[in-house]
């Protein structure tokens, strides 16, 4: 993590030391840093350069308006999967016909939003859906641009909740059935066919399985060729993973150069909906240890971030590195490193081996995707601040939640 290094002894994001963050904006926080979500953004842009097609951002990764507002100026498109999503990456700035809409149930209210705003395409995830987007679209009086989401049936070989292009998920139309889809949609004045997708997974750490659905995908596109159905993009989803402690996933630029190859005698443009890739090491989590706790079993450290901040260990037995701002002065032991929330699965690690004192500061690190998006108010927790580093420049682009901001809107009974 480049962007987050020790110097003097301390841990800085960019310019700024983030025990000074952490002084003046508090614990929990989650700090992120706009060059490296700039520089991976242009390393998809630049392995794309002489290839037509979009890098939509999954928005999922994270939604903040700002790393938002700082990919759409950066020229990025998005893949959504909700009218929520929608609504921030306008708020954002960001660029309506650069929207490809994922997911598998697209409400009638969310399409038709959609079509008003004019998003590249639909990413249809099933016959019945695609029947509800032609009747939409009928009723709005406009014609509906579609890809389908075919799935490939293709083990991606990562965490089971997060593999996606199986058979058995329930995403996406399966294949041997997808010309039968998109012959329906071809005959429909509604509906303009102009793609397939397909996402397997995320936290993808070998080429082989995007290469793998590939060829199927395109075995499907040359016989819709044949019978009349001619695509002018493939979105191949995203899902390449990033390191949390000894993966090696392919570089962006090599993953780009083996898709290009495979796909460049069609003609085809090129989508990708990275999300993970961009933004994960741009972010940490900073907390705080609360108290120390030795118990016959285990040493705890209990800590102010906790599930609900980071959800991540709990719900994939996820693994993030999890480090001190300044090194403890005593002897490294064994901790598990706990928080508040009253679930025994409320762990941000376990067995770390660390010199930890009461106050300490601690950073999670790797925690810039699918960290504060999974984030919730689980036991009544205000959700964490989020600050954007930039050089010397700190911005707050999420203030912490209150205790108040909690209970507003709700009414007890008359
Ligand atoms: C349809 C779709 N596109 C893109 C992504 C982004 O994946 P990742 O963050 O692994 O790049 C996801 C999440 O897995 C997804 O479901
Ligand atoms: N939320 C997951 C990734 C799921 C991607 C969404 N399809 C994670 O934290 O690893």
């Amino acid at each position: 993590m480049t962007d987050f290094s020790y110097r003097d002894g301390e841990l800085y994001a960019e310019e700024v030391p983030l025990q000074q963050i952490a002084a003046e904006h508090g614990t929990p926080a989650f700090v992120y840093s706009r060059a490296h979500i700039e520089r991976q953004y242009k390393e998809y842009a630049s392995a794309l350069a002489d290839q037509p097609g979009l890098i939509c951002y999954a928005v999922k990764a994270n939604s903040n308006l700002a790393v938002l507002n700082l990919l759409a100026r950066l020229g990025a498109g998005f893949d959504i999967v909700s009218g929520g999503e929608l609504e921030r990456v306008l708020a954002a700035g960001g660029d309506p016909s650069r929207i490809v809409f994922s997911g598998v149930g697209k409400t009638a209210a969310e399409m038709q939003r959609a079509l008003e705003v004019g998003v590249h395409c639909f990413n249809v995830e099933s016959a019945a859906e695609l029947e509800r987007l032609a009747h939409v679209a009928e009723s709005c009086g406009v014609v509906a641009p579609v890809s389908l989401r075919v799935n490939p049936d293709v083990d991606a070989q990562t965490h089971p909740y997060i593999s996606t292009g199986l058979k058995e998920n329930k995403f996406g139309v399966a294949i041997d059935q997808a010309p039968e889809v998109y012959a329906s949609a071809a005959a429909s004045p509604h509906l303009q066919v102009i793609g397939v997708d397909c996402h397997i997974g995320s936290q993808l750490t070998e080429l082989a399985p995007f290469l793998d659905a590939l060829d199927r995908v395109l075995l499907l596109v040359d016989a819709l060729a044949e019978s009349g159905i001619n695509l002018k993009h493939i979105d191949l989803g995203g899902g390449l993973g990033v390191r949390y402690r000894s993966e090696n996933p392919p570089a962006i630029g090599d993953l780009v150069a083996a898709v290009r190859d495979k796909i460049s005698a069609r003609g085809l443009q090129l989508v990708l909906e990275p999300g993970r890739s961009i933004v994960a090491n741009a972010g940490v989590l900073l907390t705080k240890v609360e108290f120390l706790k030795r118990t016959e079993a285990h040493n705890f450290a209990i800590v102010d971030a906790a599930m609900n901040d980071n959800l991540r260990p709990a719900l994939y037995q996820a693994w993030q590195d999890i480090v001190p701002l300044v090194p403890g002065h005593g002897q490294p032991e064994l901790w598990d490193i706990v928080g508040p929330v009253c679930e025994t699965g409320d762990f941000l690690g376990k067995n770390r081996e660390l010199a930890l004192e009461q106050g300490q500061l601690l950073a999670m690190l790797s925690a810039g995707a699918y960290g504060f998006t999974m984030s919730s108010n689980y036991n009544s927790r205000p959700r964490a601040v989020e600050i954007l580093v930039d050089g010397n420049a700190v911005h707050v682009v999420r203030p912490r939640e209150s205790f108040e901001d909690l209970v507003r809107g709700e009414q007890p009974l008359p």
